[in-house]
């Protein structure tokens, strides 16, 4: 395992575009990773195919489609076409907004022996394993080392109680195999949630699958990421499932998803809210105006509360035909705010409360530190290393704006670090993020659109755009 807090590579450093003016432009964000990677799952799990439109072509997608192909999926890539398979009744989007690339999935009988590659993707590791519990023969799952120090334990310990053997020689965590029969028992489990919502999604995604479906009852004190959980019970009854919430008057903090097959879907992709980050975060900076198109009226995505997040911290907000579109007034606000519920929205407004006039507090997000890297400590240190004044609090960061200086920006192989980096090099000379091909995590080709937004070209240091 390798400490990813200390002496990261200098190597690959790219040379962040300094902002001319005031931005004005368009943004197309490619589609989102939570989305994505749910719907593969849920079409997997389906008993008819599916399409997938304008799906994230990203690293962690990427992970989850080979995952499934090495269980037995069919997915197959293809440029859709209205004609191409007609829409359902329930996803008439997909018909409207026909063209681009799409992903047909047929789901068979899945089964081992195989091994998953997780890389570092959350949803990888936490919504395949009780996939695996349901596939006959062995599913070894291994990935980066960082993937080694992310918590699993409350999908491990789950998937024992439902009836699953997991080997994972005592350690709760990866690499481990899952042996199953073809079949899973299911039935009631308790978790503590509180290191990863993942945990509660990734049980309720297989959860129709298992013989007396699922209830999850989270016993911990905090639950992260409340959006992200109410994507996976939207979809999964977008797919046909019963699924109880406490949002319907249920028991606090228990989900119940009732046994049954899944319908084949034609779902079109909703664009990475969480990825618009940074370009509506340049317009805050710069103030400019950036639209992004397409910006769904209603969506689980946490990257939603960015319209209240950044119009508190300065700007204001326009939900049109056009998409979304920010503009900056000029001034750049400090917040006081839970980010809980957002958490991966984190690095990036750390980033622009280093460049406002006041304090900032970012609270509720003490489990960033077991995401791709430890959050905190890389942003205290990174920003600081720029000459900013960030301190790590119990559950967050105290951020109080200083002038900052270039310098390099690690980003520890954590693409939020890398674009919070870009984003602090609009406003700062000299500022040179180090790996930012680490991007292409859940955003390909980000230097290019970077570019793009600023009209300067795209390949200003090595590693820009290539995959990580
Ligand atoms: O279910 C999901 O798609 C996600 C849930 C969240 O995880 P945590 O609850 O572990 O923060 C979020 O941070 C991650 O980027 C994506
Ligand atoms: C925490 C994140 O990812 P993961 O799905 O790997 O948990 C993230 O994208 O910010």
């Amino acid at each position: 395992m390798t400490d990813q807090r200390i002496s990261p590579a200098d190597s690959a450093l790219w040379h962040a575009p300094t902002a001319p003016g005031r931005i004005e432009a368009t943004v197309t964000v490619p589609g989102s990773k939570s989305v994505t990677n749910r719907a593969l799952v849920l079409a997997a799990l389906s008993s008819e195919p599916g399409w997938l439109r304008r799906p994230l072509r990203s690293r962690d997608t990427l992970l989850m489609a080979d995952a499934l192909r090495t269980m037995g999926v069919h997915i197959e890539e293809t440029v859709s076409s209205a004609s191409a398979a007609p829409a359902t009744d329930g996803d008439r989007a997909a018909g409207e907004r026909p063209g681009g690339e799409a992903w047909r999935v047929i789901p068979t009988a899945l089964r081992g022996p195989a091994t998953v590659d997780v890389g570092n993707a959350g949803t990888v590791m936490r919504f395949l394993p009780p996939l695996a519990a349901l596939a006959e023969g062995p599913i070894r799952f291994d990935g980066d080392p960082r993937s080694y120090e992310r918590p699993l334990h409350g999908v491990i310990d789950a998937l024992r109680t439902l009836g699953a053997r997991v080997e994972d020689e005592g350690r709760g965590a990866l690499p481990m195999t899952v042996h199953g029969n073809g079949s899973l028992a299911g039935g009631p489990v308790e978790i503590d949630a509180s290191s990863s919502s993942q945990f509660v999604s990734a049980l309720l995604l297989s959860g129709p699958g298992f013989n007396q479906g699922v209830e999850v009852r989270h016993t911990g004190r905090t639950l992260p990421s409340m959006p992200h959980i109410r994507m996976t019970v939207e979809m999964l009854r977008a797919a046909g499932a019963q699924v109880d919430a406490p949002e319907d008057g249920g028991a606090p903090n228990v989900w119940r998803v009732t046994p049954g097959a899944l319908l084949g879907r034609d779902l079109t992709i909703e664009p990475d809210l969480s990825n618009a980050q940074p370009f509506l975060a340049a317009a805050l900076v710069t103030g400019g105006r950036v639209t992004v198109p397409d910006w769904p009226e209603h969506t689980t995505q946490p990257g939603d509360a960015l319209r209240e997040i950044f119009t508190a911290m300065g700007g204001s907000c326009v939900l049109d035909e056009r998409g979304l579109t920010f503009t900056g007034s000029g001034r750049i606000h400090g917040i006081d705010i839970d980010l809980g519920e957002v958490g991966e929205l984190t690095p990036g407004i750390a980033a622009v409360a280093a460049l406002a006039e006041g304090e900032s507090v970012l609270r509720g997000v003490g489990h960033l530190r077991l995401h791709e890297t430890d959050r905190l400590a890389a942003l205290v240190k990174e920003i600081n290393g720029l000459g900013g004044d960030v301190t790590e609090t119990e559950d967050g960061l105290r951020i109080r704006p200083r002038p900052l200086h270039g310098g390099v920006f690690h980003t520890y192989d954590d693409h939020r670090l890398a674009t919070a980096g870009a984003l602090l090099g609009l406003a700062v000379e000299g500022v040179e993020v180090e790996n930012v091909a680490t991007t292409y995590k859940t955003l390909p080709d980000f230097p290019r659109m970077w570019g793009d937004m600023l009209g300067v070209p795209a390949a200003a240091g090595p590693g820009a755009g290539e995959r990580a």
